[in-house]
């Protein structure tokens, strides 16, 4: 079976990452999110195993001391890591797998797998995506004057992906992936 295609895909919080992502698995299968360990706990309405990982201190670091992860870092206390034996399979298993990732993240993993496509989701305007990031009602004013900030930080390391998509249309953004990973 010929071996899958790896997608790194980043962009800011809100942007539509998990939108995209799901509209592409349902016009193919074969896409699939590589679901991140994380220590933090929950939030409402996350299950285990889909959105996250999640993981004790203790497991978290044994995974790591083990070689369990491609890259691995901590943001507020709380860590976060891509597990490279999932990754693998779906690799394997001739998958899209794609690395829903944080920008710091996205360019360790550009450094250790050159064949990886990266992808980079920009909002089409600043007041979209802080719309966008209303409209969810998951975040009170402190964290979305926050992601609005990093959101900043990270469009300006847009240049370092091969691509960088403007997500205005969920289906011509998709069009794009389905094109790009053909
Ligand atoms: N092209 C689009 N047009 C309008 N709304 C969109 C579009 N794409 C996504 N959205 C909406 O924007 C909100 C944020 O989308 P989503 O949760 O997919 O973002 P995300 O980038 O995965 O965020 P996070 O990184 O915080 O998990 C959702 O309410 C979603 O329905």
């Amino acid at each position: 079976m010929a071996r899958g295609t790896l997608v790194i895909l980043s962009g800011p919080s809100g942007v539509g990452k998990d939108t995209v992502i799901n509209a592409w698995h349902a016009r193919d299968p074969r896409v699939e999110r590589v679901v991140a360990y994380t220590t933090r706990p929950p939030r409402a309405g996350e299950l285990p195993g889909i959105d996250y990982h999640f993981v004790t201190v203790q497991e978290f670091l044994r995974l790591a001391e083990a070689g369990a992860f491609l890259e691995f870092k901590e943001v507020h206390g709380n860590h976060y890591a891509t597990p490279l034996h999932d990754m693998e399979e779906m690799l394997a298993a001739g998958k899209i797998a794609v690395l829903k990732i944080d920008v710091q993240g996205a360019l360790a993993v550009m450094e250790l797998r050159s064949d990886a496509v990266s992808v980079f989701l920009m909002p089409p305007s600043a007041d979209e995506l802080e719309r966008r990031i209303r409209a969810r009602n998951l975040d009170g004013p402190d964290v979305i004057y926050r992601r609005l900030l990093n959101a900043r930080e990270e469009m300006a390391l847009a240049h370092h992906y091969q691509l960088q998509l403007i997500n205005d249309s969920v289906e011509e953004v998709v069009g794009r992936l389905v094109g790009v990973v053909q």
